[in-house]
């Protein structure tokens, strides 16, 4: 269960939010949506740990995350609205990265789940291909499949239909559904509102739903 509480953040002055309050179980979406500018993407880096909050707390399973903007822990997977892929890695190298380097896995665990991730996004024919020769939706298949190698508790994707065509969104959709069925702990933040209404979860809109 993910539960934030009471979070707040200004910048120079200006609230952005206050008292943010939320919980997301295993196996729930929840989907932020918002116009542009509003702080969707300022909360997802306090969530990811890159960006520090003013106040509040963010708890995952019991145990709470440091909302200071240095956490170095891999409890939050972002995909990021750019996939941020290592662009000299191939896709292999790109998901064994992190479990290598930070994890320290050894080599037979790190490769059996990079087989399987793989496997999962259909990326298996690709393994050896490095990202600029990855269509948008394939990259994006890629970064989710690096965010899941560390195991996460929580999966938060910012805008990951942007550029995509229908049938990328599609795919998108069904991953994350996927995911869904296996209890994982989804946050979406998009501007796509039928795709946000194909996600079929709870709805947090930063224009209605958080004070400033
Ligand atoms: N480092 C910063 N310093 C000052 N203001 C900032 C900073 N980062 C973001 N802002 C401001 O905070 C507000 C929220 O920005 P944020 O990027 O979180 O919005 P958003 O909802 O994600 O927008 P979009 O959908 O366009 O990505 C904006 O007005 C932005 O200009």
């Amino acid at each position: 269960m993910l539960s934030i509480k009471n979070l707040t953040k200004s910048y120079n002055g200006r609230t952005i939010f206050k008292d943010l309050s939320f919980t997301v179980a295993p196996g729930e979406v929840l989907t932020i949506v918002g116009p542009s500018g509003i702080g969707k993407t300022t909360f997802l880096n306090i969530l990811a740990g890159l960006i520090p909050a003013d106040g509040g707390s963010i708890e995952l399973d019991g145990k709470e995350l440091t909302i200071d903007g240095t956490r170095q822990g891999s409890e939050v997977g972002v995909i990021f609205q750019d996939f941020n892929l290592f662009p000299q890695y191939t896709v292999t190298e790109n998901i064994t990265l992190a479990p290598r380097i930070v994890a320290k896995e050894k080599k037979a665990t790190y490769t059996k789940t990079a087989a399987e991730l793989l496997a999962d996004l259909d990326l298996t024919e690709h393994q050896n291909n490095y990202p600029f020769e990855l269509s948008g939706g394939q990259k994006q298949r890629v970064a989710i499949a690096r965010a899941l190698a560390m195991k996460p508790g929580v999966l938060a994707y910012d805008e990951p239909t942007s550029g995509l065509d229908e049938a990328s969104t599609e795919r998108v959709t069904s991953i994350i559904q996927k995911l869904q069925s296996r209890n994982a702990t989804q946050l979406v933040v998009t501007h796509d509102l039928p795709f946000a209404q194909s996600l079929n979860g709870k709805v947090l809109d930063f224009s209605k739903d958080v004070e400033r």
